[in-house]
């Protein structure tokens, strides 16, 4: 059994190896004598490891009759057959550093002698060849040879009988004193001491006139091996053990070589050596447990470490197979077989000195160290900036498709969302062909789901979006960053609003693209509404600029300015709102802005909530707050202040501006003569309620057929009605948005729907296609602002009176005010307030009469058909108003690319948030004119009408949530 290779820098022992002792039996043959007396021998091995006794004397039946031990040799066994199979391989660990030990143990002439001396040279032979065949290692080998006889212990290297002295090393245990110790030279050096030894144990025999030895004999051979690479003076570690050959003397006992003087003394000296030895190993087979007498004898002393020590061990018991010995032979078995249960714990024995170590260490640190030096930097494929390009721009593609992933998923959401709540609101939501129908108490919360969800969040549903116009009009930064927090982009780090997905990455008209929207079937209920808006841009085209014109130069005010003066207006008469005493002077912009938001503050924290005392109150506040004399809208203020201004218009363009004053929302008597000098039954004296029965409103009773008439309404009738009268005038987009008339001879007729609902719309279309029987350009164009400014006027008043029916706030109603004061394009809006302000008032009688589903049809077909016209409405968009021209249109109008991102972003809200015909035309009306038609002076007029529109479709469903008032 080969050792493993010893751990370098540890010293003494490593690698324990626990294991019994190897025991063995070798029977002689019957010697000359024995033969001689008929000494037959009862003793046979049954195989390797067993032997019987065969005797069947009855005396002996007590006796165990077979042993059974690591190795038996019989009698024609060999020595060699012993070494190889009972010695050998304990023998040899001496070479790895282990120490061992071969006992030889029996009776006298059994013949320990015989077989040691054979075990010993065979040993030598196989540690020089081992060391011939591992020359990588250099092995110093010393001998030394001691006699214990009478517990003396004699040098058998010397010449001087003198007893030499046991010591106890700290580190090598017990050593004998001045024991010599030859170092061989070769193989027969070593012969030659063994030889010497043989002899001297020989001649003390003699002398004692013994003819077997009474002492016991140890051979001991010390191997000292180091790697070859290092000098001894260098070496490291080197490992050292020891092979003993312990001779023993012979186990008879004293009584049978009892005799008087010497011989007794003698023989009690060779027991109690034995005795000792037997005791030792009887105690160790027993376990390691309480006191092991080693030095009891010193034999023991000495070959501690062999017996349960560090070292392996081997025993070979000889014995005789004479009858006539056959209690020696059981004694010696008995010996064997407690030597058998004796374990040894063998280690490896490194010596490394302290300097070796030290050493040593320095040239392992020298090693890893040129090691370190010596290692190059792996070499580089290509360059490292082409290599670091290519994996940005692999980055990039994959952050593209990730974002693109991310769109479609959400997209999916979205459109499984609305698949799902379609479905379930077909027993939930119904409505009328045309008619908005009040929806159930579950519509709240339908409605809330069809919005994608981050758009709920981003957009509450009882937030007014007033409020973030409010912000918009103190400045241009402010109101771009507040605008883009509605949609959810550029949010504040605290701000609740999450962006949406469906938007934060598309293009601007993706929106417009999106294939979820189904096939229009049916008739296209709202057709040419974009030729409308071009018919009312171009009819109001000089209104317009002469308007920018005079606003510029009267006192280069802002519309943020206008809202101030407005507002300061609305402080005066309040004189509770804002205690700040003001006047009509404009104030320095941050003072205005100032207020504002404070207004603003009051109106979200107080007003957000149902206010029922406030809306009457302010009611009469928009009406009258104005005195005569200094109201914008009075004609004669209008032209007093307009004649006091530089103008440089045409006399037509003056004539238009005084036809088309700043405000007309305020009663004027010229007005209410004009009205009724056209047929018109408006009563423009206040809001009493014979003039709404006579206009046919009937806002509080939905009941009466005129009040039904408007709530069935068809969603063909819309806001404005175009009759190309010139098929021929296609005017591009471009001539269209620069104010480029070119041959159109388009007429424009507007038919008011909730005028006609009102009943005003027959007499006024009669005076329409009176005026139009004329024939003349001028008076036609003329009588179309005659007739929009009366609609206007009637509008304001409907209006008005529906604010004060569904408690609109203060704050919204200024606004109003302010931003709408007659200009034709104006009308859309107008529109959808009234529209908004009918449905709420519906919703609001609705919601206290109970609900009504016999005309209901299911939500399923009507967002179908919406969905048809959704998509119409994309082509006609798209085919009207090209990218590239919208463009071209917004370099040459300076607008700002983030103003455009933020209307379009609007845009992108209320078209996807329009769930209703109601709501559909006025967002396609309004989307279009984001998208195609947006003048800087329009910016915030567009905002405003898709940020109420926006607030309408929000609030549609609040009535109904949780039995709560209209906030408004
Ligand atoms: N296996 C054997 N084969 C042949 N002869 C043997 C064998 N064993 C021992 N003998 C012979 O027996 C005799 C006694 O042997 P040996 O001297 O070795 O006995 P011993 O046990 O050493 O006795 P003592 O204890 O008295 O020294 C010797 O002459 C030896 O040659």
């Amino acid at each position: 059994m080969e050792a493993k290779e010893p751990i370098q820098g540890v010293i003494q022992a490593s690698n324990g190896l626990e294991e019994t002792i190897r025991v063995s039996i070798r029977l002689r043959p019957l010697n000359e004598k024995e033969l001689t007396k008929n000494d037959s021998s009862d003793w046979a091995c049954l195989n390797n490891n067993s032997i019987i006794f065969r005797s069947t004397l009855p005396d002996r039946a007590m006796y165990p009759q077979s042993y059974t031990f690591d190795r038996v040799f019989g009698c024609d066994s060999t020595t060699k057959q012993v070494y190889e199979e009972g010695a050998k391989e304990v023998v040899l660990s001496v070479v790895n550093g282990i120490n061992s030990t071969i006992f030889a143990y029996g009776q006298t002439s059994s013949g320990k002698t015989y077989t040691m001396n054979g075990i010993t040279e065979y040993s030598v032979a196989d540690i020089y060849n081992y060391m011939e065949t591992h020359q990588e290692r250099e092995y110093v080998l010393k001998f030394s040879a001691i006699e214990i006889y009478n517990e003396a212990v004699r040098d058998l290297l010397s010449f001087e009988n003198v007893p030499l002295r046991l010591l106890d090393d700290p580190e090598k245990g017990t050593v004998v004193e001045k024991l010599t110790e030859e170092t061989l030279k070769d193989r027969n050096h070593l012969q030659e001491l063994l030889s010497f030894c043989e002899v001297q144990r020989k001649i003390g025999e003699t002398t004692l006139n013994e003819a077997s030895s009474r002492s016991h004999q140890i051979l001991r051979l010390t191997i000292e091996s180091s790697a070859r690479k290092f000098k001894k003076s260098e070496s490291g570690s080197s490992l050292t053990a020891t092979v003993n050959f312990v001779d023993l003397a012979g186990s008879e006992r004293a009584s049978q070589t009892m005799s008087a003087g010497t011989r007794l003394k003698e023989g009690c000296h060779i027991n109690r050596s034995l005795l000792s030895l037997g005791t030792v190993i009887r105690k160790l087979s027993k376990g390691r447990t309480g006191h092991v007498p080693y030095r009891d004898s010193k034999l023991t002393r000495i070959l501690q470490n062999s017996l349960g020590g560090n070292g392996r061990t081997a025993i070979i018991c000889t014995m005789s197979p004479a009858r006539s010995h056959v209690e020696q032979s059981r004694n010696t078995l008995l010996f064997a077989t407690c030597a058998k249960e004796v374990s040894t714990n063998a280690h490896v024995n490194v010596v490394v000195s302290d300097k070796a170590l030290v050493k040593q260490l320095q040239k392992e640190l020298a090693r890893l160290e040129s090691e370190m030096k010596n290692i190059k930097p792996l070499p580089v494929k290509g360059d490292s900036n082409s290599l670091l390009k290519e994996k940005e721009i692999l980055i990039e593609q994959m952050d593209k498709e990730i974002k693109e992933l991310t769109r479609q998923r959400d997209l999916a959401q979205y459109r499984i969302e609305n698949l799902l709540h379609s479905v379930g609101e077909d027993r939930i939501f119904k409505r009328s062909e045309s008619t908005v129908q009040i929806v159930p108490e579950t519509m709240s919360e339908t409605m809330s789901e069809t919005v994608p969800e981050t758009m709920s969040e981003t957009v509450p549903a009882t937030v007014p979006d007033l409020v973030e116009l409010d912000l918009d009009l103190r400045s241009d930064d402010s109101s771009l960053k507040t605008f883009d927090t509605f949609n959810g982009q550029g949010q504040e780090e605290n701000s609740p609003h999450k962006v949406n997905p469906l938007f934060s990455t598309s293009h601007d008209d993706d929106f417009l693209l999106d294939s979820s929207t189904p096939e229009l079937a049916g008739p296209y209920p709202y057709n040419n509404w974009e030729e409308v808006a071009q018919r009312v841009r171009a009819n109001s085209e000089d209104s317009y600029k002469d308007v920018q014109c005079i606003e510029l130069e009267e006192s280069n005010q802002t519309p943020n300015e206008n809202v101030e003066l407005a507002l300061a207006r609305l402080e005066d008469n309040e004189g509770q709102m804002i205690s700040t005493s003001r006047t009509n002077q404009v104030t320095s912009p941050q003072r205005k802005n100032k207020e504002i938001v404070t207004i603003n503050k009051d109106y979200v924290s107080g007003g957000f909530m149902p206010n029922t005392a406030e809306p009457k109150r302010t009611l009469n506040c928009i009406v009258n707050f104005y005195p005569a004399e200094q109201s914008f809208s009075s004609i004669e203020a209008a032209k007093d202040r307009f004649q006091n201004l530089k103008l440089t218009r045409s006399k037509s363009c003056l004539t238009v501006l005084m036809e088309l004053p700043p405000s007309t929302w305020v009663e004027k008597p010229e007005t209410d003569k004009k009205a009724q000098h056209n047929g018109s039954e408006i009563n423009f004296s206040g809001l009493a309620e014979g003039s709404r029965r006579k206009r046919g409103l009937s806002c509080g009773n939905l009941e009466t057929e005129e009040s039904q008439s408007v709530c069935n309404r068809p969603s063909e009738d819309k806001a404005l009605e175009i009759i190309e009268e010139d098929d021929d005038d296609n005017t591009s987009v471009l001539n269209f948005a620069t104010g480029k008339k070119g041959k159109s001879k388009n007429r424009l007729r507007k038919r008011s729907t909730h005028g006609s609902r009102l009943g005003r719309t027959p007499k006024r279309e009669e005076a329409k296609e009176t005026t139009q029987d004329v024939g003349l350009e001028e008076e036609q164009d003329f009588q179309s602002h005659s007739d929009w400014l009366l609609e206007f006027q009637g509008q304001q008043r409907d209006i008005i009176e529906l604010w004060d029916a569904c408690n609109v706030p203060l704050v919204h109603r200024s606004y109003f005010f302010i931003l709408f004061k007659g200009d034709p394009s104006d009308a859309v809006y107008m529109e959808v307030e009234l529209r908004r302000l009918f449905f709420i008032r519906e919703a609001m009688s609705r919601s206290t009469n109970g609900f009504g589903r016999n005309d209901a049809i299911t939500q399923a077909s009507s967002l179908k058909t919406l969905n048809r016209e959704r998509e119409m409405l994309v082509k006609r968009i798209k085919k009207k108003f090209s990218v590239k021209e919208r463009d071209t249109l917004y370099k040459k109008w300076g607008i700002d690319l983030k103003t455009k991102q933020r209307s379009i972003q609007l845009a992108k809200k209320l078209w996807t948030r329009t769930k209703d015909f109601d709501h559909i035309h006025e967002s396609a009306a309004l989307v279009a004119k984001l998208l195609g038609f947006v003048e800087p002076s329009q910016v915030s007029r567009e905002m405003f009408g898709l940020s109420f529109s926006l607030q309408s479709l929000d609030q549609r469903s609040f009535p109904w949530k949780r039995n709560m008032s209209l906030p408004f």
